[in-house]
């Protein structure tokens, strides 16, 4: 079914002229030259994208798209005005309308550049709109987002090898999925009635992930009070999944070598053999095999978790998906916070799109949930986004807040930095760890020094 063009204005001329670029795109045009016109066409069609002029017979344009409730209804709206300035476009945006254009038109490309941009946006609502439908009624809480092909390739891969019981490794930078993509693999599989258990291995010292996976006997060490079953046990029959392996110690990859090849453990202090029956999936931010060629990783340990390798990509190597991303985030987080914050305007999308996202989607949607948080309702435009300090946005701190002193500036930099930093990385030390740099004990330090 093609789109469909509402064009309010009373001016005969300018209908005719908008007609003739609508419908030359295969578009069908209606028209109108009142309020109430316009209203009539509106209780019989949802539009792709209505023209409304401002000063009406009858009314006013701006007053009319209000009434519209075009956020709501999700329907893209450009004002037609002669009188524009900086706080009419502003306050423009607010309403949720588009665009506007000045009249009379600057040119003719300025108008069809206009309407194009407006009839993609309202695509991209409609698709966003489409997939939210598909989620809904596929129940799923935590879906895989994403219609780029890179990610689609990944959701193949992953459906053929869910059900196939099979080690599998994870790879993929911080914040691009890699847990989602172990819960989807469980989810998908025959051991979906019962338990996953998900282990971040960079969080724990040796010991306690040791005595935490094993589980131990009372008395096998000091402060074993009780006889405690591990990860291993608790996710008989289900997922084990292991992310961060990387981080484990060489005396603990020697340990999970012997379970995942006998598959069987023995508890701390126990000398009963117990069956491992659990799926194995490990995750890693840095490919393993560049770990074992640089001797921290054991090589025949690697071979036993990469049975299968899925790679999650990048989000900056599927900026299509942004969009998508951006408006799922937006609904599932207006609907935790009872708020009706959004749309994102055009702008924004666009500014979205071409941040960097260091972070990948934890990052996006950790943006997503500072502006639902500080903002309840309307249209969100790219300051709501980039307003708060950024990572992407550090160069803009002001050099007349530095103090003179060069320690005291040093600090005041780090504080901040560190505060952005955590920020993006949605709290995760390990996460910004890597995307920092540093490595994890100097960050814990850093960050001990700022929270005294
Ligand atoms: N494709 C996606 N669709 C929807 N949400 C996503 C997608 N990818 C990631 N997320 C969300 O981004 C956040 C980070 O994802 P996840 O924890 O799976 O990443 P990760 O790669 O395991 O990160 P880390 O390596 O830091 O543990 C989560 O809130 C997750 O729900």
């Amino acid at each position: 079914m093609p789109g469909r063009v509402l064009i309010v204005d009373d001016d005969k001329h300018t209908c005719e002229l908008i007609e003739a670029m609508v419908t030359g795109q295969g578009l069908v045009a209606d028209v109108a030259s009142s309020v109430a016109e316009a209203r009539q066409h509106c209780a019989a069609h949802r539009y792709h994208l209505l023209m409304v002029d401002q000063r009406l017979p009858d009314g006013n344009g701006l007053d009319f798209v209000k009434e519209l409730d075009v956020s709501r209804t999700r329907q893209v709206a450009v004002l037609m005005t002669g009188f524009v300035d900086v706080r009419d476009a502003v306050s423009t945006i607010r309403e949720g309308l588009f665009d506007y254009l000045a009249k009379p038109f600057e040119s003719l490309d300025a108008l069809e550049a206009t309407l194009r941009r407006a009839l993609a946006y309202d695509a991209a609502l409609r698709e966003a709109d489409a997939f939210r439908q598909m989620l809904s009624q596929g129940g799923h809480a935590e879906a895989l987002v994403g219609q780029s092909p890179a990610i689609q390739r990944l959701l193949a891969k992953v459906a053929q090898v869910a059900p196939l019981d099979t080690t599998v490794l994870i790879e993929g930078e911080s914040g691009t999925g890699k847990e989602l993509v172990a819960r989807q693999l469980h989810r998908q599989s025959e051991r979906n009635e019962q338990p996953f258990v998900a282990v971040n291995c960079g969080a724990l010292t040796e010991e306690l992930l040791e005595s935490s996976l094993f589980g131990y006997e009372r008395g096998a060490f000091t402060g074993a009070e009780r006889t405690t079953p591990g990860f291993f046990e608790a996710a008989g029959g289900g997922t084990l999944f292991l992310d961060e392996i990387a981080d484990m110690s060489p005396r603990l990859q020697a340990a999970l070598l012997r379970v995942v090849e006998e598959r069987s453990f023995k508890r701390l202090g126990s000398q009963a053999l117990q069956r491992g029956d659990f799926r194995l999936i490990c995750a890693t931010n840095r490919p393993l095999s560049e770990l074992v060629a640089a001797g921290q990783f054991r090589e025949d340990l690697m071979w036993r978790l990469s049975v299968v390798t899925l790679e999650t990509p990048p989000l900056r190597d599927r900026r299509s998906d942004i969009p998508l991303l951006a408006s799922y985030f937006l609904d599932q987080l207006n609907q935790r916070y009872g708020r009706q914050t959004g749309p994102l305007t055009p702008e924004a999308l666009e500014a979205l799109e071409r941040a960097p996202w260091r972070g990948n989607v934890r990052e996006l949607r950790h943006v997503i949930e500072r502006v639902v948080a500080l903002q309840p309702l309307g249209s969100i435009t790219e300051r709501d986004l980039f307003e708060q300090p950024h990572v992407s946005a550090l160069s803009s701190a002001k050099p007349q807040e530095m103090p003179l002193d060069y320690a005291a500036a040093r600090q005041q930099f780090e504080a901040r930095w560190l505060k952005q930093l955590m920020e993006a990385a949605d709290g995760n030390v390990s996460a910004a760890a890597r995307m920092s740099g540093l490595a994890r004990q100097n960050l814990y330090t850093r960050l001990r020094r700022y929270q005294e």
